[in-house]
């Protein structure tokens, strides 16, 4: 990534400078101590650094401190990503109930939309973030991250435009959404993957988190600008919001020039220097520091790995690699399954669902459930880390199972049959306060956060952009068929999503890993090595240098093979061997080699 010109040095970067030269900054920090990349690396499992490399290389070894600036103007700016997502979302709810956006752009009598017609204009926007989320990956390989965010910020406000600059033509409407969609699809991928590559591990998942964290804020800022405008005069009752939508990625676009490279790239297209200042940076330590040291030598690992395999690894490793087809197709499951708790039938058409149930105000409702859902998704932060995944997934589940079950049975039973409209009303937005503050607290944030965690760094562009198109298929099946489905089997349609979230639970229980407080070596390790995930919670991980990972694994080009790194050098012959095939003892795989532990305590039984 070039300089931008005339910026030969971030904003950021001048911080630093002035608190080095200010005495901000511990000696430590700014200690000078020159270590050759690469170069052993003092492993922090051991809680400090290598004594024999210290005393060579006088690794700095300070506190490091992690409240800092850039790594709050990290989590504020990339999460802008989540923002214009939520926004998005959030908008197009009210627009389908704003009296000025139906008459020009309603077809059927009162005036109202045809279902083809809002399913279309609704749903494009899903198939414009599918197609951006999929052709974001390998772009983002080639350009840089902070290039391609620039991009796809620009090509949301060209949708933006297509959208605006029309008064009659619902198509160019719905063409519009389909192009602001690429950009939100680009930026769905790129936003966690800037964070969990630039990120210091410490605070890596509650950064990613920040992203859906931000869509939930995009949602409810969609509501509250769409309850100001929705009695205007003209059409400024929906151009303003939409107008709106263009200071979002002005901002994160300018934001993001401030802030470096991702150091995983820099270190890939030669930048080496580049990528330790970026790592150093957002430690806030000097370059000498072992956490630095330490990172960059496990990039060098397993870039060294991907190139000693003998080539270049292909998209479809991501199901021919190790133990991948499992995950790949877990992780497309999740993403499915997130997307079919229901919460969208809430998010997309909720106005015109409280408008049905009869409330005078549908938009205040939307803010009550916007504002539920923004503000439990913070206990969500807290949920993913303390509970761990795989708990917090089942009840979710169970917990959303209930709710439909019972805002399904009272609409069907109560409403549509004319009896207790009113109570039955209160009844079923009760319900749906309760299942959006159980989807705000877990599926919401933890699916993003366990499809960050599941894949080794080999796969993971490609894996992530893999799931997070299944999440937007299903967006997109939800609001283009919600119309429809509710017109044949009204309130029934919560059955559905119920019958979903319970199929949730029996997914998460029977197949998914706990990675809650694990290495990400070590959550790659147990799905190498079928640890079930109903006893993946108490395994104990074998230690260091003995953890089988597909990074450091020597794949051969389809992945189909494995070579084995020998000890004496990268450089020297490669043994070859069969792909760990390994049983379900913990801890133990059928696969010669010193490298493969024995069981390790073999807890997870
Ligand atoms: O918070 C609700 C929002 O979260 C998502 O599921 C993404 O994680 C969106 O599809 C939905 O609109």
């Amino acid at each position: 990534m070039p300089q931008i010109v005339g910026m030969p040095m971030s904003f950021l970067d001048w911080i630093d400078t002035y608190r080095v030269f200010h005495g901000k900054k511990s000696k430590q920090d700014t200690a000078n101590a020159t270590v050759p990349s690469g170069e052993t690396t003092p492993r922090q499992e051991t809680g400090g650094p290598d004594p024999t490399f210290a005393e060579k290389a006088e690794v700095d070894n300070s506190k490091i401190r992690l409240l800092r600036p850039r790594i709050f103007a990290m989590a504020l700016i990339v999460s802008i990503g989540g923002l214009i997502f939520g926004y998005d979302t959030g908008q197009i709810s009210g627009f389908l109930a704003m009296d000025d956006f139906l008459t020009r752009f309603g077809n059927e009598p009162g005036p109202a939309f045809s279902n083809v017609r809002s399913g279309t204009i609704v749903g494009l926007l899903s198939i414009g973030t599918l197609i951006g989320a999929i052709g974001s990956a390998p772009i983002a390989d080639i350009f840089g991250r902070r290039v391609c965010i620039v991009t796809w910020c620009l090509v949301f406000c060209v949708g933006v435009i297509i959208q605006i600059s029309t008064e009659q033509h619902w198509y160019q409407l719905a063409i519009g959404r389909w192009v602001a969609g690429l950009g939100v699809g680009g930026l769905s991928v790129l936003t966690p993957m800037y964070q969990s590559e630039t990120a210091p591990r410490q605070v890596r998942g509650a950064l990613v988190s920040c992203y859906q964290l931000f869509i939930t804020f995009g949602i409810w800022l969609a509501y509250m600008i769409n309850f100001g405008s929705h009695t205007m005069a003209g059409s400024s009752q929906w151009k303003l919001p939409m107008g709106i939508g263009f200071i979002f990625p002005a901002i994160m676009a300018t934001g993001i020039c401030f802030l470096r490279e991702s150091p995983r790239w820099d270190y890939r297209h030669g930048k080496i220097d580049a990528a330790r200042t970026t790592i150093a940076k957002s430690y806030g330590v000097s370059e000498s520091h072992y956490e630095v040291q330490r990172e960059m030598r496990e990039i060098k690992e397993k870039f060294d790995a991907e190139n000693a395999g003998g080539g270049k690894h292909r998209w479809y490793e991501a199901f021919t690699g190790p133990r991948m087809a499992y995950r790949t197709c877990l992780g497309v499951a999740l993403q499915a399954l997130q997307q079919l708790t229901g919460a969208n039938f809430f998010f997309y058409y909720g106005t015109t669902v409280f408008a049905g149930i009869g409330l005078s105000d549908s938009f205040v409702t939307s803010i009550i459930l916007g504002t539920i859902n923004f503000a439990m998704t913070f206990p969500g932060l807290y949920v993913v880390e303390h509970f761990g995944r795989r708990r917090a997934l089942i009840a979710g589940a169970l917990w959303m199972f209930m709710c439909f079950m019972i805002f399904a049975s009272i609409g069907h039973f109560l409403l549509e049959e004319g009896r207790q409209t009113k109570t039955a009303g209160t009844v079923m937005i009760i319900f749906t306060a309760i299942f959006i503050a159980g989807y705000a607290m877990t599926w919401g944030p933890i699916v993003w956060a366990v499809i960050g965690e599941m894949f080794p760094t080999r796969y993971r562009a490609t894996c992530m952009g893999i799931s997070s198109a299944s999440n937007w298929i299903w967006n997109f099946l939800i609001s283009f068929f919600t119309p429809f489905i509710t017109s044949a089997i009204d309130y029934r349609y919560g059955y559905v999503f119920a019958a979903c979230c319970f199929t949730g639970a029996l997914v998460v229980y029977f197949f998914l890993c706990e990675s809650s407080g694990r290495s990400l070596e070590e959550i790659d390790t147990m799905y190498i090595m079928h640890v079930p995930p109903t006893k993946s919670t108490k395994w104990i991980a074998p230690e260091g240098e003995e953890l089988v990972t597909a990074d450091r694994l020597f794949l051969e080009p389809g992945a189909r093979n494995i070579r084995k790194e020998e000890a004496a050098g990268m450089e020297t012959a490669f043994e070859r061997e069969e792909v760990p095939m390994a049983n379900d003892r913990v801890g133990v795989s059928d696969v010669s080699g010193s490298w493969v532990p024995e069981a390790s305590g073999g807890r997870g039984g």
